[in-house]
């Protein structure tokens, strides 16, 4: 066994997990459960009584932060210590949105200084560009932004940009290119004018294929409409690490954007990565989600265990994978403009906790990283709920809706919320033989024909979900959802002592990409590599199956 697993703690939850009574009998013992086990935090509130968990056991998961020495790891995260073992990095998105007083050091320098003069580089060109100021190579002021990037580097400010869709100042268009695939491209091209559109290239590296094709074929596109080599300072611009390949690739310095290897992409959004989300919303509103994300940071690093919102949540995310063996996590938003949030969430915990060796080489001897899944509610209710409901998985749901719409119509929100409501409650009550026995009384059914349907209308119930609510979806209170997911998806890093920072598992794809690219484009012989490989490589060259 592990250091992980052989603990008291450790031992004692798995006791646990096979007496607990079914969540019914639960609630019907404790009046006081939701008052005992629900939080409000950042504008957020959390309501975890809908969870397979008594105060034994949130006792002993407690017991396994502290055993982890959590609080330890917390403030080595945000004192900027190398906790990133594996590349030799710190980990300090925490440090993008920390007050110009605060002090964090990297190596013995404070990096916060910095931050203010990106946030205040970011600050101008917002300025310049939707004020008009900016003009393209005909004279024109920018219309459209496209940005391009990859992973951290794109889903973040897209995410984002669109679930503050309420806050548009409506001076810009923003478009989002990723994929390599040239239709990703080519569609977004089609939208915009040469001489009204700036380009942003977000790359950390300035080395990710699919982000310097796009843009190696964005900046062709330009070239052909008219324009010269001169006059791409007025149209790209981008968001690097790598300044000097971003120059020769012939970006103005000055159209020149830091970010910093102590970020991690996937936590990027609140760095210049993040600025599509400035140049749609604006500045304010951008200091705004930096400052909600910073609530949560003050939260993280100061509230008791028992009342830490993401330590909570992060715990029960362990208790259901660790001890009851559930393999997904499904993030229900019951908002429109949520709805790409899960996606978000997917990458950020996925590509944080997909991993199987702990920080010291050790073979993990536990679950690590669920599956990420999810969508917005209540389309899911028509799509997979019934799965959530009477399948053979147990599979854990956050489900999140502010309680006011920014689009109140009739009875639209009145029912989105009461839907909501009662996926919760259905999950965790489920349905008795003896109740769908009672629904089918009054059929005209035969007692042999209604035994039979009531077997199938039975559902177990006891089926866990957290119900995260907030006033209103405002760039604060989704800044501060962000960071608790962030700081969620740490906990759990931290109670399996694994590397939440790294992703070299995304590196041997990328590798063999490049291979099978050469091979290709040299119209190499595959035949070295497996026949499968081989056959598909022969297929493409062919054009034809
Ligand atoms: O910003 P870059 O360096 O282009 O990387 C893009 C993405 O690729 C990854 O390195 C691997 O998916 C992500 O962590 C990152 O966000």
């Amino acid at each position: 066994m592990s250091r992980v697993t052989n603990t008291p703690e450790w031992q004692k939850l798995k006791e646990y997990s096979n007496k607990l009574p079914h969540m019914r009998e639960l609630f019907a013992t404790d009046s006081a459960r939701f008052n005992k086990m629900s939080l409000k935090a950042c504008g957020l509130f959390l309501d975890y009584s809908k969870n397979r968990v008594n105060d034994a056991v949130l006792s002993a998961l407690f017991g396994l932060a502290q055993q982890a020495q959590l609080e330890a790891r917390i403030k080595a995260m945000f004192n900027g210590e190398i906790i990133n073992t594996t590349e030799k990095r710190a980990v300090l998105h925490t440090a993008l949105r920390a007050p110009k007083g605060v002090a964090v050091g990297v190596d013995g320098v404070n990096v916060v200084p910095e931050v203010h003069t990106t946030l205040d580089k970011i600050e101008s060109f917002v300025a310049s560009v939707t004020s008009g100021e900016w003009r393209g190579y005909t004279g024109k002021a920018i219309t459209d932004i496209v940005s391009i990037g990859i992973g951290g580097s794109f889903l973040g400010p897209k995410i984002v940009t669109q679930a503050l869709r309420p806050y548009w100042t409506g001076k810009l268009n923003c478009h989002f290119v990723a994929n390599v695939d040239a239709t990703s491209l080519v569609e977004k091209l089609k939208l915009v004018d040469p001489e009204t559109t700036l380009f942003l290239m977000s790359s950390k590296s300035f080395g990710t294929q699919e982000t310097l094709t796009n843009t190696l074929s964005a900046r062709d596109w330009f070239l052909k409409s008219g324009a010269t080599q001169a006059d791409v300072a007025k149209h790209f611009a981008a968001v690097t690490s790598n300044v000097a390949k971003a120059t020769d690739f012939g970006i103005d310095e000055a159209n020149i954007f830091p970010m910093w290897d102590w970020v991690g992409g996937r936590y990027s959004l609140w760095s210049a990565i993040g600025l599509p989300i400035a140049l749609m919303v604006g500045m304010d509103n951008y200091r705004a989600l930096l400052a909600g994300a910073r609530s949560m940071d003050e939260h993280f690093t100061s509230a008791p265990l028992a009342e830490n919102m993401p330590v909570i949540m992060g715990l029960l995310s362990v208790w259901y994978g660790n001890f009851f063996n559930a393999q997904s996590h499904v993030v229900l938003t019951y908002d429109h403009y949520l709805r790409g949030l899960p996606a978000y969430f997917q990458q950020l915990d996925m590509e944080s906790n997909g991993k199987s060796v702990m920080m010291d080489g050790e073979t993990v001897d536990f679950s690590t990283g669920p599956v990420i899944w999810g969508g917005e509610g209540t389309n899911g209710q028509h799509a997979y709920h019934q799965l959530l409901h009477q399948g053979t998985a147990l599979i854990p749901a956050d489900f999140i809706m502010p309680l006011q719409s920014h689009n109140p119509l009739g009875e639209h929100h009145v029912q989105l919320a009461s839907n909501c409501f009662g996926q919760t409650q259905a999950l965790m009550q489920g349905r008795t033989f003896e109740e769908a026995l009672a629904e089918l009384a009054a059929s005209n059914l035969s007692d042999d024909e209604k035994t039979l349907i009531a077997r199938h209308k039975v559902m177990e119930g006891n089926k866990p979900s957290n119900t995260l609510l907030m006033d209103k979806l405002t760039p604060s209170t989704l800044g501060a959802l962000i960071a608790l997911y962030e700081h969620r998806t740490f906990v759990q890093g931290v109670i399996w002592d694994i590397n939440s920072f790294d992703q070299w598992g995304v590196e041997l794809g990328k590798t063999l990409g490049n291979d099978v690219l050469a091979r290709l484009t040299a119209d190499e012989d595959a035949s070295a590599l497996d026949s499968s490989s081989n056959a598909l490589i022969n297929l493409f060259r062919k054009g034809q199956i």
